[in-house]
């Protein structure tokens, strides 16, 4: 591992990480800078949450002339939060140097986008779609972009997104520079790459393991009728600081988050047909700790890096492998530790074993929760409620009602009766949910799912009957898309 102030880097760039609390780079970091900065193409891959983003934004800033009022850097991503993520962790990189960064993605205002483009930013995140828009307009202009990145490459190759990455890294430069990064490859981004880069050098670590050791894998066999259960039990006795849920169309994750909150728990749904400010609120809400389980699709599988999610759990198992890594690898990053639960139907088996199979890792089955284990964890936390607060708070005001009850109750009668209120309540209400088709292994490569970007996000089946918060604008792309 090497400390960044060995890399050649310049006084404002390491005053800016210096800032962000980082002193030395992670492998891929330490491998892709010195050879991204000689100005040769790039294809970096590097497990999840293992720092590609500072990876390209270090050359990235670097690269930028503030002298020059044109926008000099690209960066692609296929989903409009990781946009603003990457956005935002650009401008941390150059704030020092002074780097004007904007990011332009789909369901925001286009007049506000137009209008802050004029500001002459001097980086630009974007999804495809939304730029293909500003090109179509004029209202951006490529040709003096000297360095383009495409984060998770091989995602934007699926979701559809070819021709309009053609078309746009055509409109740049011939000589700028090109750098690619993902925690997963597949054939299609060398295509891609033998067409778009010059004498590009790959850049991998760790390629043998593609899952990050720290986090714990899991599996429980159950039924479709049971998966709800299962999942309200190990929230309960797992009580994770963060959560995310997987789910598998977006109906699925509206009934999902209202059979959650239901059940009293803090939770709300992400997927590509809630409006734009709806999906941003979820996010900032996720990030700031106002909800303990986000419910989502595939939209946010990848790149989103939120600290504090310790648990992932795959309500259902994703139809491909390289979903599988990315959502489990939206914890268990940067070095910390996590758990992945993947819930597999009987019929799915075949299907968790092909992942364990190409991923090289064994995931471990477990024994079912039972009701009376959530139970118990339930009312220890109420207990543990209990005990903080008759150390932390002032209950002078209760102490006179204390001592009446004590008269003619036992202690033990009385807490044990304060324990059952806190807890009430808590039952398993019952819920049923729209049963999803069992995944099927299809042929050993997932090019042959033939999916557009929609599909992926299950808009087909339509939205939720009684979920919640899809009443807002309906964004047909649900991804970056628009
Ligand atoms: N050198 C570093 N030292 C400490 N923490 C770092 C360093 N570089 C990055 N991080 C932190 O590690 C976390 C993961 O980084 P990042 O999101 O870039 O991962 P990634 O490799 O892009 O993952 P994914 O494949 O999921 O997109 C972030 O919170 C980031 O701030
Ligand atoms: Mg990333």
């Amino acid at each position: 591992m090497a400390l960044f102030s060995e890399l050649n880097l310049s006084e404002p760039v390491l005053k800016a990480l210096g800032n962000m609390g980082f002193e030395s780079a992670t492998d891929i970091q330490s491998q892709a800078i010195p050879v991204a900065m000689t100005g040769q193409d790039v294809i970096g891959q590097a497990q999840t949450g293992t720092g590609k983003t500072v990876a390209f934004s270090i050359p990235v800033v670097e690269f930028v002339d503030t002298k020059s009022e044109s926008l000099q850097a690209l960066i692609l991503t296929p989903t409009r939060e990781l946009c603003i993520q990457v956005a935002e962790e650009i401008i941390k990189v150059g704030s020092v140097k002074g780097v004007r960064v904007l990011a332009v993605y789909g369901g925001q205002d286009i007049g506000r986008q137009i209008r802050a483009l004029r500001n002459r930013p001097h980086v630009v995140v974007a999804t495809p779609g939304r730029l293909m828009d500003h090109m179509n307009r004029r209202t951006v202009r490529l040709d003096g972009v000297r360095v383009a990145v495409l984060d998770e490459a091989d995602e934007m190759l699926d979701m559809g997104f070819v021709e309009d990455i053609e078309t746009i890294l055509a409109e740049c430069p011939a000589e700028r520079q090109t750098l690619l990064f993902s925690a997963t490859m597949k054939p299609g981004v060398r295509e891609l790459a033998k067409k778009f880069m010059r004498d590009f050098v790959v850049v991998s670590a760790k390629a043998s393991e593609v899952t990050v050791p720290s986090i714990e894998q899991v599996y429980y066999e159950v039924s479709e009728a049971q998966k709800l259960n299962v999942l309200t039990r190990l929230l309960d006795i797992q009580s994770p600081e963060l959560a995310i849920v997987f789910g598998r169309t977006k109906r699925r994750v509206d009934e999902l988050t209202s059979a959650l909150q239901t059940r009293g728990y803090i939770a709300d749904g992400l997927h590509g047909d809630l409006s734009q400010k709806q999906r941003d609120n979820v996010m900032s809400k996720f990030r700031d700790g106002g909800l303990d389980v986000l419910v989502a699709t595939d939209v946010a599988a990848r790149g989103l890096d939120v600290s504090g999610v310790t648990h992932v759990y795959n309500f259902d198992i994703p139809q491909d492998i390289d979903s599988y890594v990315h959502r489990i690898g939206r914890t268990g990053r940067a070095g910390k530790s996590g758990i992945a639960a993947t819930f597999v139907t009987p019929r799915e088996i075949d299907h968790l074993h092909h992942i364990e199979r190409v991923t090289k890792r064994k995931i471990t089955r477990k024994p079912l929760p039972t009701y009376i284990e959530a139970r118990e964890s339930k009312q220890r936390v109420a207990m543990e409620q209990l005990l903080e607060s008759s150390q932390n708070e002032d209950l002078g005001a209760f102490r006179h009602l204390a001592e009446e009850l004590l008269e003619n109750q036992d202690s033990i009668t009385v807490v044990s009766a304060a324990i059952k209120l806190l807890t009430k309540g808590t039952q398993e209400v019952p819920i049923t949910l729209t049963a999803e088709r069992p995944v099927r292994i299809r042929g050993q490569h997932k090019s042959e799912r033939g999916r557009d970007h929609r599909g992926r996000d299950g808009s087909r089946h339509g939205s939720s009957r009684f979920g919640k918060g899809s009443g807002g604008g309906h964004y047909r792309g649900n991804r970056a898309r628009g």
